[in-house]
């Protein structure tokens, strides 16, 4: 067996902060103990963590590595996009793996698993997205459930790629509420978006700046208060995936104090960048176009004021990297043929601590939005998003008084660019642990390709 104690560091859970010693036991956590009990401990290794934040790894609920879209694939392979996790102290990515339009839920599960079974560096789960949904695929939802794959996204947007109409959706809903699965939605009205995106390009507006303007918020609104109704009329629980729109929070809020099993998630972008971003000279804006888009400034407030009072209960990233060079450029002449998504896997602890040093979230509101929550809220939790004997022992070390600035130059994801260049961000992950295994430490990567292990997800964690 090998034993490797952490010690001297602040221990941030959800719930608590105290200088404690780690005990890690092979892959598991063993033991935490005050630094005067655990002095007796044999360890064979020992990691300093005086002046640290010892935290759970990341649990990033929402990644999309390898992702067709818009004729071109997200840049980030499983083998890149879970390093770059990794450097960015991210032990878990939950990824969607696509049903093809026409063909079973089960093909879309196989081609994930040939994508990521021998490249992920660290531990990792599938989403399904539903793209097409008719009598077998709902058979097919109870026997990913019974295997791991416990949520199925389903898109309002997007007719005729991923769009599912409210019929389909109502009954996956049904489905969901009689297998324990969770329904995630991408909440815009995608048949009035394009009404609205043919208007645009009609009358010559090709620039990336009307991608954000085509995407109204009250749309976002709309369909995040229908697949609401939707969800209460079927019985089962909702989490609305990428909120950014104060209209769209006001509708889970509402939801939520009335009772009902309804969450939403928030990701960086919507919390740091601004539709100022989209708006910028020449066709830079292009590497500011995800959906939903990002909004004016005002709408940020409601999204931290969420967080703070759990309307909005998880950030992931909705990392979707595509290059400015060559990918990004698909849409030059005409904004709706620009591939959405934005990166973003690397930087979330980053920048989501630079907003504990700015005041806007606590320590352990920290810890559990990026890590706590989206284990609870997708069947992971103990195992994951917590330190705990018996957890596996994905832990991050963190630096929170390192100074650094974000930049392309010295990320590690698989893209020319960085959506947030040039900010400086307090705070930097300094070891990364995974299952036990130091794979980052002071700079250097010791992680591989294929020693992340594919997670069979429970189901209903998040009535727990
Ligand atoms: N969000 C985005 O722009 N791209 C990824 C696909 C999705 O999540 O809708
Ligand atoms: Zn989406
Ligand atoms: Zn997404």
């Amino acid at each position: 067996m090998r034993r490797t104690a952490i010690r001297g560091g602040l221990v941030i859970t959800a719930t608590e902060e105290i200088e404690a010693d780690v005990l890690v036991e092979d892959d598991a956590i063993a033991a935490i103990a005050a630094p005067g009990v655990a002095r007796d401990w044999t360890a064979d290794a020992v990691l300093d963590a005086t002046g640290h934040y010892v935290i759970p790894g990341g649990v990033d609920a929402h990644t999309h590595m390898e992702m067709p879209f818009g004729g071109t694939y997200a840049a980030d392979t499983f083998e890149t996009g879970t390093r770059a996790a990794a450097w960015g102290g991210t032990t878990t990515i939950i990824d969607f793996a696509i049903q093809p339009v026409g063909r079973t839920l089960r093909e879309g599960v196989e081609a994930w698993h040939a994508r990521a079974d021998d490249n992920c560096a660290i531990d990792y789960g599938f989403h399904g997205i539903l793209s097409d949904v008719g009598d077998g695929v709902l058979k097919e939802m109870d026997a990913l459930v019974a295997e791991g794959i416990t949520s199925f996204k389903m898109f309002m947007a997007y007719p005729g790629v991923f769009y599912s109409d409210d019929g389909q959706i109502l009954r996956a809903m049904q489905q969901a509420a009689d297998n324990g699965a969770l329904i995630m939605m991408h909440a815009e009205n995608g048949i009035a978006i394009d009404v609205l995106v043919r208007q645009a390009l009609d009358a010559g507006h090709t620039d990336p700046v009307y991608h954000g303007r085509v995407r109204h918020p009250l749309l976002e609104a709309e369909a995040t208060h229908r697949a609401i109704q939707l969800s209460k009329v079927a019985g089962s629980p909702l989490y609305v995936v990428h909120v950014s729109a104060t209209e769209a929070v006001a509708e889970i809020t509402r939801a939520r104090h009335e009772g009902f099993t309804v969450f939403g998630e928030t990701c960086p972008q919507y919390l740091f960048l601004t539709v100022d971003e989209l708006a910028a000279p020449g066709f830079e804006g292009a590497k500011y176009v995800c959906s939903t888009p990002l909004r004016p400034a005002e709408h940020q407030a409601s999204l931290w004021r969420a967080l703070r009072t759990d309307d909005l209960s998880v950030v992931s990233t909705d990392h979707c990297p595509f290059c400015f060079a060559d990918q990004k450029e698909l849409g030059r002449d005409d904004f709706s043929k620009i591939p959405n998504g934005i990166p973003g896997v690397e930087n979330r602890l980053d920048l989501l601590h630079d907003a504990v040093v700015a005041g806007r979230i606590s320590r352990r509101r920290w810890v559990e939005l990026v890590s706590t929550s989206p284990a609870r809220m997708f069947g992971l939790h103990p195992r994951k998003g917590t330190i705990a004997p018996g957890a596996d022992a994905d832990i991050v070390i963190y630096d929170p008084g390192f100074e650094q600035v974000l930049s392309a130059e010295t990320h590690h994801m698989n893209v020319d660019y960085n959506a947030y260049e040039g900010r400086k961000i307090t705070g930097r992950v300094r070891t990364v642990l995974s299952r036990g295994e130091v794979i980052l430490h002071d700079g250097e990567y010791h992680g591989r390709p294929g020693r992340g292990r594919f997670l069979r997800r429970e189901s209903c964690g998040y009535l727990s």
